[in-house]
């Protein structure tokens, strides 16, 4: 079975990669998903400066899956840049995601404008989680902002582009999210982040598990699962052609990557799995992707994406 894959004018050897902010902090981290089987990696999210983040502990690991508040560590925009170049200098025929999220719409900005001037020639990820003025959601949960942060990007900004999208619930948010998303020329739509402010308990002492927020983090892992496949179904049936989907959210074994295909995804990211399995995850999710697919008789992608059946 072939894993092969297109994101607009880019191809992969394989759907599959990491979700940012995991495994791809450092040199060491992305060194290590370059050598692993996955078919591209993706950066932390980035901002202009380095960013310590927030006390630990920030990420805990749950029942079904993770809960995090990192807080946006990361080693800023000029770390990444210089890893992609290099790594498109090594490797050009292997494009990766760069992600960035400013903390307001000036960094956003600047780091667009830096990476338009740069050498860079792979995928960038505007992280639409980034905050919003205080007292106002996050970007992706204002409808107007985003459109506000679109309009002023692609004033400037012509290399390809994609967005990270937190997960939504209604199906009218599905339609209005959609329907802005289709005025601008993206290249795909990444759909879910975590799910945002969730809680968890530790019973040995009644106390939250991670520090930051009073213990609110988002969600990601087994409990991501089903609103990962409905936003990624959502916005297949809603995006313009031209508009690809990234399926994220839920990622254990071949049979959820398979799912998130079927769902209208052509390029499926791991996060939770990832950060407590490793990046020998790649090599067991080929295997066991491409065994799903030959007991339904596909061979490549375009077989079965998309072709979710619903009761007639
Ligand atoms: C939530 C933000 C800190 C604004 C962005 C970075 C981010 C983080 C993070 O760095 O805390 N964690 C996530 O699960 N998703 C994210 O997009």
């Amino acid at each position: 079975a072939q894993l092969a894959t297109t994101i607009g004018a880019f191809h992969f050897d394989n759907v599959l990669m990491n979700a940012s902010g995991v495994h791809c902090y450092d040199l060491t981290q992305l060194h290590e998903l370059e050598q692993s089987e996955a078919g591209s990696l993706t950066t932390k999210s980035a901002t202009s400066a380095k960013r310590l983040g927030n006390p630990e502990p920030r990420y805990a690991k749950l029942a079904l899956g993770s809960i995090n508040s990192m807080g946006l560590p990361n080693e800023g925009l000029d770390y990444y840049l210089d890893f992609a170049l290099t790594h498109q200098q090594q490797l050009p025929d292997q494009p990766i995601f760069m992600s960035i999220a400013g903390l307001t719409l000036e960094d956003n900005i600047a780091m667009a404008q830096k990476i338009e001037a740069s050498d860079f020639a792979g995928l960038t990820e505007l992280n639409l989680s980034c905050p919003n003025v205080p007292g106002k959601p996050q970007v992706g949960y204002d409808f107007d902002r985003t459109k506000y942060v679109l309009d002023t990007i692609f004033e400037f900004f012509t290399k390809p582009l994609g967005v990270k999208l937190p997960p939504y619930f209604d199906l009218a948010q599905f339609d209005e999210m959609a329907a802005i998303l289709n005025q601008y020329p993206l290249v795909y739509v990444n759909t879910i982040n975590s799910l945002g402010n969730g809680l968890w308990v530790d019973p040995t002492d009644d106390t939250v598990v991670i520090k930051p927020k009073g213990g609110f983090g988002g969600i990601g892992g087994q409990y991501a699962k089903p609103i990962a496949l409905a936003n990624v179904r959502a916005f297949s049936q809603r995006l313009k052609p031209e508009i690809q989907v990234i399926g994220t959210g839920g990622i254990y074994n071949g049979r959820d990557v398979y799912d998130l295909i079927l769902c209208g995804a052509s390029m499926v990211q791991v996060g939770s799995a990832l950060y407590e399995e490793g990046p020998s995850i790649f090599a067991r999710l080929k295997q066991e992707l491409a065994a799903e697919m030959q007991a339904h008789g596909y061979h490549s992608i375009e077989d079965f994406r998309g072709k979710l059946k619903i009761m007639d």
